[in-house]
């Protein structure tokens, strides 16, 4: 039976133990370049079995929100090779989530001042984080998107390819792409924001084919084994919808199946919300998800997140219904939540108003278990 901290091998990767640091956006990445605080914030976290790194543009046009960091500009990888040497050299292992905003964007983030990208022209009922002229922060409306004509994607999913090869390149273990949480792979999957009557629409299949075609080119650029996959089946996040969940994600992990990929990361219920989020006429069935997956060969690690405390989780990896748990907020004011969970330890609490956004304020500056008197 395994324990929350015993060692695993995931694809490729080898981890000193199962507990995850799940992909939390911060902005604090100004220019999308990220920086020396940044470096200190991963490596403070690196006791984790794997960091996962905040969602990181591909390029300008699959960027959302202000000071998020990119893949895409030679500083910005300069600033991840800071990251991860730092993390490395506490010991630590890290892979960066690619993310391609789609529609939750606005026009003053995009390349020209144009509109976001998505696979319809569906505005999407959500709102994205804007830093003012006076250096504050604010949340404003998303942009109405344009539907991408079909010519245009094979040249995202180039993006994809390009931006995995520079990951490896500068030191990271291995990518997690980004299929949940309403962002443009699940803006495809999704019923609700997918209305294309060509190849990528339609059916379960056309609406998966851009999914499929980002993994094509990831995992022959550089191997499943360092790919992981973030799938959210029923979260309503960036006004994320499709009333056949079930049958959707049972698709998808079937044909991921395929790949023997490095992990697979599920978001159960509503990303930062309830567990037991619904869409559709019935529960989501997480246990049914993995099983179907298993029987038709899938080997990938099943990494659970979502509302996990030390219990659930420590049962979860026990039972073998999940091999990893991906933990987000207790993550950003716990640095040493591994030692803090294996000690059965207080855990500090979370300052909300310091999530988005600032300085070392709420970001580097939470105390380890030692400095609490
Ligand atoms: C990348 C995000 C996600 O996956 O939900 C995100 C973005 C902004 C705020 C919180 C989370």
């Amino acid at each position: 039976m395994a324990s929350l901290f015993d060692p695993i091998t995931i694809g490729d990767v080898t981890l000193k133990n199962r507990v995850v640091m799940a992909p939390l956006t911060r902005n604090r990445s100004p220019k999308a370049v990220p920086n020396t605080l940044n470096a200190t914030y991963y490596e403070q976290r690196a006791s984790a079995g794997l960091l996962i790194t905040e969602a990181t543009a591909i390029t300008q046009q699959g960027q959302g929100y202000a000071d998020v960091p990119g893949l895409y500009t030679p500083e910005a990888l300069e600033g991840w090779r800071k990251v991860t040497d730092a993390v490395h050299k506490a010991g630590g292992k890290i892979v960066v989530q690619m993310w391609h905003v789609g529609r939750i964007s606005y026009t003053s983030l995009q390349p020209n001042g144009g509109q976001p990208v998505a696979p319809s022209a569906i505005r999407a009922k959500s709102k994205t984080y804007l830093v003012n002229g006076d250096g504050t922060g604010s949340f404003a409306e998303t942009s109405e998107p344009r539907a991408l004509e079909l010519a245009e994607i094979a040249g995202i999913v180039e993006d994809y390819r390009k931006a995995a090869r520079a990951a490896i390149d500068v030191g990271f273990d291995g990518v997690e792409i980004h299929a949940a949480n309403g962002y443009l792979i699940d803006q495809f999957l999704r019923s609700s924001s997918n209305k294309r009557t060509d190849a990528y629409g339609g059916s379960i299949e056309n609406r998966a084919r851009f999914l499929f075609e980002v993994v094509d080119v990831i995992t022959k650029e550089i191997g499943a084994g360092r790919v992981g996959i973030r799938i959210s089946p029923v979260t309503p996040s960036n006004d994320a919808f499709d009333p056949e969940p079930q049958a959707l994600f049972t698709y998808v992990v079937e044909k991921l199946a395929r790949y023997q990929l490095a992990y697979i990361h599920v978001v159960e219920g509503a990303t930062g919300g309830a567990r037991d989020h619904q869409q559709g006429d019935r529960p989501f069935d997480y246990a049914g998800l993995r099983a179907a997956y298993a029987a038709v060969g899938g080997k990938a690690a099943w990494m659970a997140n979502n509302g996990y405390d030390r219990d659930l989780a420590a049962r979860t990896v026990e039972s073998g219904e999940a091999d990893l748990v991906a933990f987000g907020k207790p993550f950003i004011a716990n640095p040493d939540l591994v030692r803090r969970l294996k000690d059965g330890a207080p855990l500090n609490a979370p300052d909300q108003t310091t999530f988005y956004g600032g300085g070392a304020k709420g970001y580097t500056d939470y105390p380890l278990l030692e400095q609490v008197a």
